[in-house]
């Protein structure tokens, strides 16, 4: 299958962060659902734990007893720089050392980021490129306890393979009830008519404000809050309509909500409310353009992002009279100039990003962020990661021993790679009983070969969030292909593994199959991966350990003699198998070693005359 066919959206940034992004994550959302009730259904008895793709690599700087008297475990170390409620702080406390230092200065940030394994912030803290550089080696998480993440370089976390998680949920009725107060008191003029009652002045006629039952309101972005602050518009009495290039239509006849054009949104509103994520194509969407398009006297609420008004267009628009009155929670710039004129003009109203800001809210973001970043810590597939694929625990787990074998194929195929020739291509086949719709994720195990592929040859890390990135900065193409398999009972997600690399070099010729490409092929036998194809040859032998190959003329006595030489060294054989195209013909001895024996051992196996070549190979 193309890789195009993979069941979860690519992790770059531009894709997470896009319009585009956001559909396919809902998309994917629903379809890993549909995957993980098939799986359910199918593989109820597999239990075989989860690989740690993410964490695995990180290693631990500290070490702490677990209570138990057993034997040390490492502890992870999270650096919590935004305030967190007390109840997300325990979660965490349960698995790592947390360090709270709020409001650091930047340089503080980069000073000390590279000591942790994850960061947590909110929407003060910019995560930027230098910070994930900073923190590259050791930092695998960054939590973002909240929703927009439009203050973390998503693509530096991706290249850094960096894990990215936020927290979706926990906030939304407190910013769509935010919203709706935003609402409300804009258009009573509520604070400022408070401020001038404590000011002395008792100014009846000069507050006048205007209903709300019967007006139009927009609502652009008709995601979780937008559609949560439809739902209370309705409630006052307000008719309402929305615009959003990807919200279901289902969605919103549900609520009563009529989906429109984003200018015939904004031309026939009398209430603008902003919900969309600040991406580069909302970007000041809200300019001079739009608000000479919208109604004058128009009022406009905005909970989501600063940057989605050009605010110097607003002040304009404001003082035109075509915007009557604007009541914003965000800016683009956070706290904004004490002399910002937008903020000073006496038709805004204004709060300090105050939407997730309740005790409830913050209680709830906080225990999603830490639960979200102690699982990724522990290696498992966050559901709520913003630039990985979201996978769920049962798909996971049932394709755990694939992932070891998709790693291990691609470990030894790269050992077999001469020293001077580059892999141009690689091809990953799948052979399956399943149909294409229920084997839709192969992105797990195309991140998994890649990583085999990459790491024994670099200094980098290679996990789910960076491989396709890491693969395409080597210039590595990874196609793949799914072969259908004629067993319409079986119950594995896959039959075979098979990895190509194609017209590629050899040290161990015998690797090389008539096509001229590295061949290697793998299945999962009793839940453990074995190696069940080199080049031509047909072998059998479990992957663990390490691996010893030969290529000999197929005769008597060979297992002995290579056993005899193994054996007098002390080098246990944990398993050793013979394959042979015909008889008298060369063959193929694959040993596997539970020891690295010395080079003069596998000299001396290389010195038995009927063996052509021997290759040592690292599992
Ligand atoms: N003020 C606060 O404290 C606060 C609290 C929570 C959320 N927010 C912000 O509110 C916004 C919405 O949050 P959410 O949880 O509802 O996110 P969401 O992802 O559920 O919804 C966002 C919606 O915007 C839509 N969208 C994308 N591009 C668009 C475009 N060009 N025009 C119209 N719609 C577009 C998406 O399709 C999506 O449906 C985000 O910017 C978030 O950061 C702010
Ligand atoms: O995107 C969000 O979740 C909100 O803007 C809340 O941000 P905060 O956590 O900084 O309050």
């Amino acid at each position: 299958m193309a890789a195009s066919r993979a069941l979860l959206p690519t992790p770059h940034a531009a894709a997470a962060a896009s319009p585009a992004g956001a559909r396919a994550r809902l998309a994917a959302a629903s379809a890993s659902l549909r995957s993980a009730a098939r799986v359910r259904v199918r593989c109820a008895t597999l239990s075989s734990p989860a690989p740690a793709p993410v964490a695995a690599e990180a290693p631990a700087r500290r070490i702490s007893r677990d209570g138990s008297g057993g034997a040390p475990r490492p502890k992870p170390a999270v650096l919590v720089a935004e305030k967190l409620s007390e109840a997300g702080l325990a979660v965490l406390r349960e698995f790592a050392d947390v360090e709270c230092a709020y409001g650091m200065a930047p340089a503080d940030l980069l000073a000390r980021v590279a000591q942790f394994d994850a960061l947590i912030v909110r929407s003060g803290t910019k995560v930027t490129r230098e910070v994930l550089e900073a923190g590259r080696g050791r930092l695998r998480v960054v939590g973002r306890a909240g929703v927009g993440i439009d203050n973390v370089d998503l693509q530096a976390a991706t290249e850094a393979g960096c894990l990215v998680v936020n927290a979706p949920t926990a906030n939304t009725v407190a910013a769509a009830e935010h919203g709706i107060a935003l609402l409300a008191s804009m258009a009573r003029n509520v604070s400022q008519a408070d401020a001038a009652l404590k000011a002395g002045k008792w100014q009846r006629s000069k507050y006048v404000g205007v209903s709300l039952v019967g007006k139009t309101l927009a609502i652009m972005g008709f995601g979780k809050v937008g559609s949560e602050v439809a739902r209370r518009a309705k409630g006052l009495g307000m008719h309402v309509i929305a615009h959003d290039p990807y919200a279901p239509a289902d969605r919103a006849r549900a609520i009563g909500v009529e989906l429109v054009s984003f200018d015939e949104a904004i031309t026939r509103a009398d209430f603008i409310s902003l919900h969309m994520p600040l991406i580069p194509t909302t970007s000041k969407i809200f300019n001079d353009e739009s608000f000479g398009k919208m109604k004058t006297g128009v009022r406009i609420i905005n909970v989501a992002r600063g940057g989605v008004i050009d605010e110097d267009a607003l002040v304009r628009a404001l003082d035109s009279g075509k915007v009557a009155q604007a009541a914003l929670d965000v800016f683009t710039v956070e706290p904004p100039p004490k002399d910002s004129k937008l903020v000073l003009h006496e038709n805004v109203t204004v709060t300090p990003h105050l939407g997730a800001s309740t005790v409830e809210a913050q209680e709830g973001v906080a225990i999603e962020i830490a639960e979200a970043v102690v699982g990724a810590l522990k290696g498992e597939l966050a559901a709520t990661a913003v630039n990985a694929p979201m996978v769920p625990a049962e798909v996971m787990s049932e394709l755990a021993p694939y992932v070891s074998l998709a790693e291990k194929l691609g470990r030894l195929a790269v050992q077999l790679v001469a020293g001077e020739s580059g892999i141009k291509g690689v091809k990953v086949v799948y052979t399956t009983a399943r149909g294409p719709d229920d084997l839709d994720d192969t992105r797990l195990l195309r991140a998994m070969v890649t990583k085999g592929l990459v790491e024994p040859v670099s200094s980098t890390f290679v996990n789910l969030v960076n491989a396709d990135y890491s693969a395409k900065q080597r210039g590595l193409r990874i196609t793949e292909e799914r072969v259908a398999h004629d067993s319409p009972a079986a119950e594995a997600p896959l039959e075979s593994i098979q990895v190509r690399l194609s017209q590629v070099q050899s040290k161990f010729a015998g690797a090389i199959s008539d096509g001229g490409d590295i061949v290697l092929e793998g299945r999962v036998k009793y839940g453990v991966p074995h190696l069940t194809l080199v080049g031509p040859y047909e072998v059998d032998v479990s992957l663990e350990g390490n691996l010893i190959l030969c290529r000999q003329i197929d005769q008597p006595g060979m297992i002995g003699k290579v056993g005899n030489i193994l054996g007098q060294r002390n080098v246990n054989i944990s398993f050793m198998s013979v394959g042979r195209t015909f008889r008298g013909k060369q063959a193929i001895m694959a040993i596997g070693v539970d020891e690295e024996p010395e080079k003069e051992t596998l000299e001396k196996i290389g010195g038995i005359p009927a063996i052509e070549e021997f290759v040592f190979l690292e599992l």
